[in-house]
């Protein structure tokens, strides 16, 4: 499979409407691809807290007519990044979107664990509370967006779901980027899976922005890395590899659940 991850450079002085015109055309030049991944909250920036409630949009909005019918025009798998969702009770929440080849939504993820502790995504935004597959060009792939990467349950549950790889938008800042690299390779190891994390480039809201946008293969290995500005990382995903690491080097086989707690 080959995978296109478009990082973004997302910059105060660009528009929403001028970026999002952008980011089609982008996708569009990705035709030949199996799969192009698009990061975080790209529209706003995932640090855009005070403009979130102004570009809410539904899930059928402005986004998604654009991402549709720019995947379709490719003929491509596209995991479009998130958006800032409103829900019909008004309620937003950073939500993913993946289209298929003829620009149907074929899965659509609401992210799970909110960044900010006691402010920002945390408090502007609802929670998610499913895991999400989605299965483009004959694989499985588990959907998570970026804060989730620290959260290891997360991935097992989508293993356990049937997840070959994961698929992780993110807006990382460039302040923890050892975070970044080192958290993609930890859940690479332990699920034996692909990932395929795609951040941002620029600085919007004071927050620089990491880049290095990066797809591990289940043995951990760096298969391409982005270096920080806006780039196109285009990498070939071998995903027999998964099934091969998980025969070689069965360790997923010795999970052992349900454990008692400590005695006291
Ligand atoms: N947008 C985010 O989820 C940021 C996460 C982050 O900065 C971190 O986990 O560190």
């Amino acid at each position: 499979m080959r995978a296109s991850l478009l990082q973004i450079a997302v910059d105060d002085d660009e528009s929403v409407d001028s970026r999002r015109r952008r980011v089609a055309s982008l996708v569009r030049e990705q035709a030949g691809a199996d799969l192009v991944v698009l990061p975080e909250l790209w529209t706003t920036g995932a640090f855009a807290y005070r403009v979130f409630a102004d570009e809410a949009e539904p899930l059928e909005g402005p986004t998604h007519e654009a991402m549709a019918k720019a995947a379709s025009d490719a003929g491509i798998w596209l995991h479009a990044g998130s958006i800032p969702e409103r829900d019909a009770d008004g309620t937003l929440y950073n939500t993913s979107l993946v289209f298929s080849p003829a620009g149907d939504l074929a899965a659509a993820y609401r992210k799970i664990h909110r960044f900010g502790f006691d402010k920002g995504e945390a408090v502007l935004m609802g929670a998610g509370r499913e895991l999400v597959t989605a299965r483009p060009a004959g694989t499985v792939l588990g959907l998570a967006t970026c804060y989730d990467l620290r959260f290891p349950e997360l991935f097992r549950g989508l293993v356990d779901a049937g997840a070959e790889g994961f698929v992780v938008p993110a807006g990382w800042p460039e302040r923890r980027r050892e975070h970044w690299t080192l958290l993609a390779r930890a859940r690479a190891v332990e699920n034996q899976a692909f990932v395929l994390a795609c951040g941002t480039a620029g600085t919007h809201a004071g927050v620089p922005q990491a880049g290095h946008s990066i797809v591990v293969d289940p043995w951990g290995d760096v298969v391409g890395e982005a270096g920080p500005g806006e780039e196109v990382l285009s990498v070939s995903v071998d995903i027999g590899k998964v099934e091969a690491t998980r025969e070689q080097f069965p360790a997923l086989k010795d999970r052992v659940l349900g454990l008692a707690g400590p005695r006291r």
